[in-house]
C-alpha cells in the first residue's frame, strides 16, 4: 500500500522538477520512518536521527515557501469564474462551427449581467469585502457600553421605529421597532437601543418632537449612534391569523401610544398578527395588503385587564333576541291589516312538480323550512313586529362587540368531508326565500333545506317528517332547553324551530344543506363540525326594487295578495344597513339580489367557492373558547435570561406607560 502511493507520487505525469524533488524527499521520509519501525533501537537515538535528518529541513524549507506563497500570490484553488467564462468564450469562438448549445452557451456568457454575476462571484469567494474596520483596542473600559453605529438610506417609506424620552434622565430610547419596515429589514436598531446621536448631534435631553425633525429634515443617509440593548432575545412565536370582530381606527384611538404607527381595520378583516411581545399593541398586517409594514393593533388584554372602554365598537345595540311577550302583551298592540300576523300554515312548503329539471320522475319534494312560517309576520313593519312575534337561538344574546378578534384558521374541504352548511342571511323581503327555493328546485339531488319541528297540529294530506316533525308543547320546550334548536320562534301561538339534528340529517345524507337564520342566531350554528358558510343577501337600491318586484306572486299564492310599497323597500335597505353593520364580520360572502337569474348564479358560485375553495373558518366555537379568553401569548416577551446592560436595566426600570412615544417617520416630507 505504501510502496503503491510511493509509486503514485513519483509517476504522476505533468510534474515539473520541482514535483519530482518533493516526491523524492516524501520517499525518503516514508523509508526512514520504515527502517525506524523495524529497527529495535531506543527511543533518544530514533529522535535524534530523526530530527538531524536532512529531509526533515527539507520539508520545513518546503512548507516555509507554501505559506510565503499563499501570503504573496492569490490562492490558485480559489474559484476565477469570470476568467473561465472568458476562456470558455475564446474556445467557442475558435471553433470553425460551433454546436447550437456551443453557441447558446456563448450568448448567455456575453450577457453584461451573467458577467457582473461571475465578477461578484469571484470577489465574494475571495473575501474581497471592501475596506476593512480597525480591530478593536484591546483594553476597553469595563463600564463603558459599546455603542454601534447604524447607516439607513432615508426613502420614501417610514422608517418604523417609534421612540420614547425616559422623563427622569431625558434618555432617549428605540421603544419599537414595526415588522417589516425600513428599521426592522436593517435588523440594526431593536427595542430598547439607547439613541445616542443622530446625525452627529446629540439627543439626550432632547424632546421626541425635536428628534423626528433632525430625522424629517435629514437627506440620503440617516447615522444613528446607539447603546445597543443587547442581546436581543429572540421571537420565534408563530404568526396567529384572526378575523377582526370590530372597526378600528387608531386617528381616533386615544390610548395609541403613536397613531401614525396604528393600522386601521374593519370588521371581517383577516389580520396575521406576527408580534405579541407587547402586552398592550401588537404586531399585524392585513391579509393581502401591498404593505410590507406591519401596524400597532390593540392587543385583547387591554380589554381584558384594564376594562378599557369599548370605544371601537359599535354603540351598544340591544340584540334582537326578543322575549316572548305574554298575551296581554300581544293584545296590547292595535291589530290592524297592515301589521297582522296572518296564518300561512297552508303555504308553509311548496310542492314542487312531479317532473325533474331533467324530466326524471322525482317523488313528491317539498320545500320545507323555519322562515316560511314566519314570512308574512317579518313582512309587517319592523317596529311593529318585534312585539307580536319572536325568534330566538343559542347564544343569541351573544354581544358581538365583546370579541376584538376571532383565531382563524385557514380550511380546505377535503373531498371526505362533510358539506359545508350554507346559511342565508338578509333583511325580511330582500328574497332570501326565492333564492333558497330556486336552488334546491333545480338540484334537489344536491341541495336541501332542514325540515323542522312545529307543535301546530298536522293537517290532512301532511306527513309527519316531511312538511314538519310534528310534536308537542312539552317535547319542544324539552329541546329548547336542550339547546337542540338553532333557531326557533312563536307564530300565531305556535311554536316552530330548525334543529341541530335536521341539518345533520340532510349533511348525513351526503347533500348540501341551505338554510336561512335571523342573524342573531348565527353563534348557534358556527361550530367545527357545521363549519358554516354565511352568504348575506343585500338588496339593491329601493329605486331597483321598484322595478324588479312589481310582481309578489309567491307571496301568498292563491291565499293573500300583499304588494311592496314604497315604505316596504325604504324598510328592507334600513334593515339591510343595520344588519351588515352589526354582523358583516361574520359574512363570508354578500350577493347583491338585483336581477334574480344573476342572484342565483352568483348564489350557486358563492356555493361551489365554499365546498372546494380554501377559507378562513373559526379556529374554535367563539362563544365558549375566544381569543379574549386565550390569548396565545408569546413567551419570549416575559424572557429573563438576557444579561442587563445599564442602558436595558434603565429601559427596564421605566417601561411605564407615562412615556411620550413618538414615531420616527421619514415619509412625512
Ligand atoms: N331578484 C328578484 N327580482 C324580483 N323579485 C324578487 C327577487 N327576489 C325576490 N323577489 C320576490 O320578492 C318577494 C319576496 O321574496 P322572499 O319571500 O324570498 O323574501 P324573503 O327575503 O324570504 O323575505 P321573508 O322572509 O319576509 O319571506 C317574492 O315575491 C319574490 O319572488
Amino acid at each position: 500500500m505504501r510502496q503503491s502511493m510511493e509509486e503514485e507520487l513519483v509517476m504522476q505525469p505533468g510534474h515539473d522538477d520541482n514535483d519530482v524533488g518533493l516526491a523524492q524527499i516524501l520517499a525518503e521520509v516514508v523509508e526512514e520512518v520504515r527502517l525506524s519501525i523495524d529497527r529495535d533501537i531506543n527511543g533518544a537515538d530514533l529522535l535524534y536521527s530523526l530530527l538531524s535528518a536532512p529531509w526533515l529541513y527539507s520539508l520545513l524549507r518546503v512548507y516555509e515557501c507554501l505559506v510565503q506563497h499563499s501570503q504573496d500570490a492569490p490562492n490558485p484553488y480559489l474559484p476565477y469564474s469570470w476568467r473561465l467564462s472568458q476562456e470558455v468564450m475564446a474556445s467557442v469562438r475558435g471553433l470553425a462551427a460551433p454546436s447550437s448549445e456551443a453557441q447558446e452557451l456563448y450568448i448567455l456568457l456575453k450577457c453584461p449581467h451573467m458577467q457582473a454575476l461571475l465578477s461578484a462571484h469571484d470577489s465574494v469567494a475571495q473575501r474581497d469585502y471592501g475596506p476593512v474596520l480597525p480591530s478593536l483596542p484591546d483594553k476597553l473600559p469595563n463600564n463603558e457600553e459599546a455603542m454601534r453605529i447604524v447607516c439607513l438610506v432615508k426613502n420614501k417609506q417610514p422608517l418604523g421605529a417609534t421612540i420614547r424620552k425616559n422623563e427622569k434622565t431625558g434618555n432617549i430610547f428605540i421603544a419599537r421597532v414595526i415588522h417589516g419596515g425600513l428599521a426592522d429589514r436593517s435588523g440594526l436598531l431593536h427595542p430598547g437601543d439607547k439613541l445616542v446621536e443622530v446625525n452627529g448631534q446629540k439627543v439626550r435631553g432632547l424632546q421626541p418632537e425635536r428628534v423626528i425633525q433632525m430625522l424629517v429634515q435629514s437627506h440620503g443617509n440617516i447615522l444613528f449612534k446607539v447603546i445597543p440593548n443587547t442581546p436581543q432575545p429572540t421571537y420565534s412565536q408563530p404568526a396567529l391569523y384572526v378575523r377582526a370582530m370590530v372597526d378600528y381606527s387608531p386617528l381616533q384611538d386615544p390610548a395609541i401610544p403613536c397613531s401614525d404607527a396604528g393600522m386601521a381595520f374593519s370588521k371581517g378583516d383577516i389580520l396575521k398578527i406576527v408580534d405579541q411581545r407587547d402586552i398592550q399593541w401588537w404586531q399585524a398586517r392585513k391579509l393581502h395588503s401591498a404593505s410590507l409594514c406591519c401596524g400597532l393593533i390593540p392587543s385583547t388584554n387591554q380589554f381584558r385587564y384594564k376594562q378599557r372602554e369599548l370605544w371601537w365598537s359599535q354603540p351598544y345595540q340591544a340584540h334582537t333576541c326578543i322575549t316572548p311577550l305574554s298575551a296581554a302583551d300581544v293584545g296590547e298592540e292595535e291589530i290592524t291589516d297592515e301589521n297582522k300576523c296572518i296564518d300561512t300554515d297552508e303555504e308553509d312548503f311548496e310542492f314542487v312538480s312531479e317532473e325533474g329539471e331533467n324530466g326524471e320522475h322525482m317523488q313528491g319534494l317539498y320545500i320545507a323550512g323555519f322562515r316560511h312560517s314566519l314570512r308574512l309576520w317579518r313582512r309587517k313593519s319592523y317596529s311593529k313586529r318585534k312585539r307580536s312575534c319572536y325568534s330566538c337561538g343559542i347564544s343569541s344574546c351573544h354581544n358581538t362587540s365583546a370579541n376584538l378578534y376571532e383565531e382563524v384558521l385557514h380550511y380546505q374541504r377535503h373531498i371526505d368531508d362533510p358539506p359545508r352548511l350554507i346559511v342565508l342571511i338578509g333583511p325580511s323581503g330582500v328574497g332570501v326565500n326565492e333564492l333558497r327555493r330556486r336552488l334546491i328546485k333545480i338540484n334537489p339531488n344536491t341541495y336541501q333545506g332542514p325540515i323542522s319541528h312545529t307543535t301546530r297540529s298536522q293537517k290532512m294530506g301532511e306527513k309527519n317528517g316531511r312538511e314538519y316533525h310534528f310534536v308537542t308543547k312539552e317535547v319542544f320546550a324539552y329541546m329548547v332547553v336542550n339547546h337542540k334548536f338553532l333557531e326557533y320562534g312563536e307564530h300565531n301561538g305556535h311554536m316552530y324551530g330548525t334543529s341541530l339534528d335536521s341539518v345533520q340529517d340532510v349533511l348525513d345524507n351526503g347533500k348540501i344543506c341551505v338554510i336561512d337564520l335571523e342573524p342573531h342566531c348565527i353563534h348557534s350554528v358556527r361550530t367545527k363540525k357545521l363549519k358554516p358558510y354565511i352568504i348575506f343577501v343585500r338588496p339593491p337600491s329601493p329605486a331597483r326594487m321598484r322595478q324588479t318586484r312589481k310582481d309578489p306572486h309567491f307571496l301568498a299564492n292563491r291565499y293573500i295578495k300583499k304588494y311592496f310599497y314604497d315604505k316596504d323597500f325604504e324598510e328592507i335597505e334600513e334593515a339591510s344597513r343595520t344588519m351588515e353593520a352589526k354582523y358583516r364580520q361574520y359574512f363570508d360572502c354578500v350577493i347583491v339580489n338585483d336581477d334574480l337569474q344573476d342572484s342565483c348564479m352568483d348564489l350557486f358560485t358563492a356555493i361551489q367557492h365554499a365546498q372546494e375553495e380554501p377559507q378562513w373558518i373559526p379556529a374554535s366555537c367563539p362563544g365558549l373558547d375566544s381569543l379574549t379568553a386565550q390569548p396565545r401569548l408569546s413567551s419570549s416577551h416575559t424572557n429573563s435570561s438576557c444579561a442587563t446592560t445599564p442602558a436595558r436595566q434603565e429601559w427596564e426600570e421605566n417601561k411605564r406607560p407615562d412615556f411620550r412615544v413618538c414615531d420616527v417617520k421619514t415619509s412625512a416630507d
